[in-house]
């Protein structure tokens, strides 16, 4: 069924679980994220990124909510990374029922203002809303946002935001970056911070750059002719310690780009004389249907739709 972000989100923070986020492009990732979701009884959040949007528009977004009402678990379709408010509303006409205004490269207080302008709409429309304070390293779709000035999320900073905005759940910087080069080797993620900001509030909190970039994936990737460097992500055991602290929503999309790459380079490479786009986009939508179900074993939403 479709629901809201709330819907999923609250009972998370409150089972101290987390709920993976998966971004989609197509047909085949929207089925493998959902259909996966069905089978392990797990809720589920569809996330539409601003270039998914432009890449898909209407079309991909129906796609995905008619999944979601079908759907025997709840799945909520939420916009990633909102960059204005009119992109917030955008997204609320054409069916999303979760949205983030991410105002998180702006000060504190155009923060604040931005992110109150969208929850005032967005909840007298029924719709939850995302926001984030504090600043990830790497890509941020159309935002480059380098080491030294990725900054970690301020507890006390946390409490007034979330007071003087409404927002329903919160991104917090915790050492995650975007991307598959989340810094070299096993990337640190500050779970005293997540646990502090978690203990002085009571939302749910929001990882992103949440991919683990599976080493295994990775070599297939390069096996099947991809090129990639030293890729790394966030370590299981890591991510699975976050969602006990407070993380209920965690955000995946390099995972389903690196799954979905390996399963079409598999195909190809396997049958030259190959041109059944069936042949070639189904072994992409099975592949990251097994990156899914692991994922949602970490982070413990198994069995609790
Ligand atoms: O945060 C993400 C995705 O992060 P990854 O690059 O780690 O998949 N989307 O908003
Ligand atoms: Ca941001
Ligand atoms: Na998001
Ligand atoms: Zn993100």
């Amino acid at each position: 069924m479709l629901v809201t972000g709330n819907d999923i989100l609250v009972p998370a923070r409150a089972g101290h679980y987390g709920v993976g986020s998966f971004n989609t492009n197509n047909m085949e990732i929207t089925q493998a994220i959902i259909h996966t979701a069905e089978r392990l009884r797990s809720p589920v959040m569809v996330q539409m990124s601003e270039g998914a949007i432009k890449y898909g528009g209407q079309d991909l977004a129906n796609i995905v909510i008619d999944l979601a009402r079908r759907a025997t678990v709840p799945v909520a379709l939420h916009l990633d990374h909102g960059s204005s408010y009119e992109s917030a509303l955008k997204a609320i006409k054409m069916g999303f029922t979760s949205v983030m205004i991410d105002a998180s490269h702006h000060g504190f207080e155009d923060n604040v203002k931005e992110t109150k302008r969208v929850v005032e709409a967005a909840h007298a429309m029924g719709i939850s809303v995302e926001s984030e304070l504090g600043r990830l390293g790497g890509i941020e779709e159309h935002i480059v946002v380098d080491e030294k000035d990725a900054f970690l999320t301020d507890p006390e900073e946390a409490v007034q935001f979330i007071e003087q905005t409404g927002t329903d759940y919160l991104a917090i910087a915790i050492g995650t970056s975007h991307g598959a080069f989340k810094g070299k080797g096993r990337p640190y993620i500050d779970h005293a911070r997540i646990e502090k900001i978690a203990s002085l509030t009571s939302i749910p909190l929001v990882a992103h750059g949440s991919s683990g970039v599976p080493q295994e994936i990775v070599e297939r990737f390069r096996a099947a002719g991809g090129q990639i460097g030293d890729a790394a992500g966030i370590a299981d055991e890591d991510l699975q310690r976050a969602t006990q602290f407070g993380i209920a929503k965690v955000n995946v999309d390099t995972d389903l780009r690196l799954a979905s790459t390996v399963g079409i380079r598999e195909a190809l490479m396997a049958n030259p004389k190959e041109f059944d786009p069936r042949k070639i986009f189904g072994p992409a939508r099975d592949v990251m249907s097994q990156v899914i179900e692991h994922k949602m074993r970490v982070l413990g939403s198994v069995g609790k739709a």
